[in-house]
């Protein structure tokens, strides 16, 4: 993947009222101690609307992470075997997944890196390992988040601290599909970054 700028363009985008990358400050809240960045990857928009609502309330720029070739619905049936998702998850060599851009314009600029995923079978959605692999989170404070159906955030975050081996990643939290924006503004209140 090459380079990317982070904007609100994100897949099925609305309305997404957070700056783009490069703006500037011009609103000012919690960008005194440097940048704000919410990556993250949704295949059917949870986990999307959970990156906006955050990006809202921090301040941050959104970046949605794509893959080249994105998942369609026949390839996220999980309950068939022969689907994509199924393939992949069954053999753990097929879950490289390419991404429009796996890097961020002024990466520097961010000193808090939110990255958002849906659970697949327990784990992270594997289309953001090619993104956490690529980047060197050295000197940002990294935090997880994801949404399920039901499984908790399990090791989920540990297993992406370990692949991205540099920052410093916080515990994470996990959102239900239909977490609404008082369930998310109340952690980013108790986060206190
Ligand atoms: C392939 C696949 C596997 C999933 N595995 C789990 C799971 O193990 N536990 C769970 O609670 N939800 C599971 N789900 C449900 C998703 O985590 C949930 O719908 C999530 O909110 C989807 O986020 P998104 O809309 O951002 O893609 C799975 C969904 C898919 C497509």
């Amino acid at each position: 993947g090459g380079s990317g700028t982070a904007s609100d363009d994100a897949p099925a985008d609305t309305q997404g009222d957070s700056r783009t990358a490069g703006q500037g400050a011009s609103d000012g809240a919690a960008r005194s101690d440097g940048g704000t960045l919410v990556v993250y990857y949704s295949a059917t928009g949870n986990t999307e609307r959970v990156a906006r609502i955050i990006a809202d309330a921090t301040g941050g720029d959104l970046f949605a992470l794509e893959p080249v070739d994105p998942y369609t619905d026949d390839d996220l049936n999980w309950t068939d075997e022969n689907s994509r998702v199924s393939v992949e998850h069954e053999d753990e060599s097929q879950r490289d997944v390419d991404l429009v851009a796996d890097t961020v314009d002024g990466w520097d600029q961010y000193d808090t890196v939110f990255i958002g995923y849906p659970i697949w079978w327990g784990i992270a959605a594997w289309p953001v390992d090619g993104f956490v692999e690529a980047n060197d989170f050295t000197g940002k404070t990294v935090v997880p988040f994801c949404t399920s159906a039901s499984s908790g955030i399990g090791g989920s975050g540990d297993q992406l601290a370990e692949l991205a081996g540099t920052g410093d990643w916080l515990e994470g939290e996990r959102f239900s599909s239909g977490a609404d924006e008082a369930d998310v503004q109340a952690w980013i209140d108790g986060l206190g970054l």
